[in-house]
């Protein structure tokens, strides 16, 4: 698989307002050699930061819960519990979730560590995030968090039991795909 064998012929903006929708057409290569026209629909929102704060000695970790639009037109009654997350801006993946910790949660956090980074929906989003854990302390809090009201933020922080907050996912009370990923990545990893 090499990129010469798509070749993008046009570009439309169909929408570009908060963030930008554009429709693609584009000649795809077959692997039997055939070229065939091609059209979809791709959302470029940027990319994220998102991460997963934890207390070894308490054996307890950070979760934040705040209203998702786009679940609540999809049957959910909207108030996702996930992991603290923003969007990069003009910052690096941890210039950004360093920013963004403190924002939502209070928490500042010094030292935090990447794990991976994931394409959350890579049939319509453009969007890459970039995954850390880091560990919080009580006393590096310097104020309660809860997101910029001027953006409409409310966030609710939420410091929970490491195994409570696994059994939540089992429960469907956690039902946030990064959220999930980070759990089970300090699960496997034997971190908490
Ligand atoms: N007015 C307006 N505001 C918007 C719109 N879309 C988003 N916003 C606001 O823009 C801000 C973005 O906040 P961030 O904390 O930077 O991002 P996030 O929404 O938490 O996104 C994070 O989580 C997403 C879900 O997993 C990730 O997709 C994303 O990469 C990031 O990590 C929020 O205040 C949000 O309400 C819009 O269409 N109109
Ligand atoms: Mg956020």
């Amino acid at each position: 698989m090499t990129e010469n064998r798509i070749r993008i012929d046009q570009e439309e903006v169909l929408s570009d307002n908060w963030y930008i929708l554009r429709k693609y057409s584009y000649q795809y290569q077959r692997q039997d050699g055939a070229t065939q026209q091609q059209v979809r629909e791709v959302y470029d929102r940027g990319n994220g930061a998102t991460i997963l704060l934890y207390n070894l000695e308490q054996g307890t970790v950070i979760l934040i819960r705040q209203f998702r639009l786009p679940t609540f037109l999809n049957g959910y009654h909207g108030f996702l519990i996930e992991t603290c997350a923003g969007l990069l801006d003009e910052d690096d993946p941890e210039t950004c979730i360093k920013r963004e910790t403190e924002e939502e949660t209070g928490f500042k956090v010094s030292h935090v560590r990447k794990v991976f980074d994931v394409f959350m929906s890579p049939g319509a989003v453009t969007e890459r995030i970039h995954f850390f854990i880091g560990e919080y302390e009580h006393d590096s809090r310097s104020h309660v968090g809860g997101g910029l009201i001027e953006e409409g933020e409310e966030i609710e922080v939420l410091e929970l039991e490491f195994d409570e907050a696994l059994a939540m996912i089992d429960r469907g009370e956690i039902i946030d795909a990064k959220t999930i990923m980070l759990l089970q990545h300090l699960r496997l990893k034997n971190i908490l």
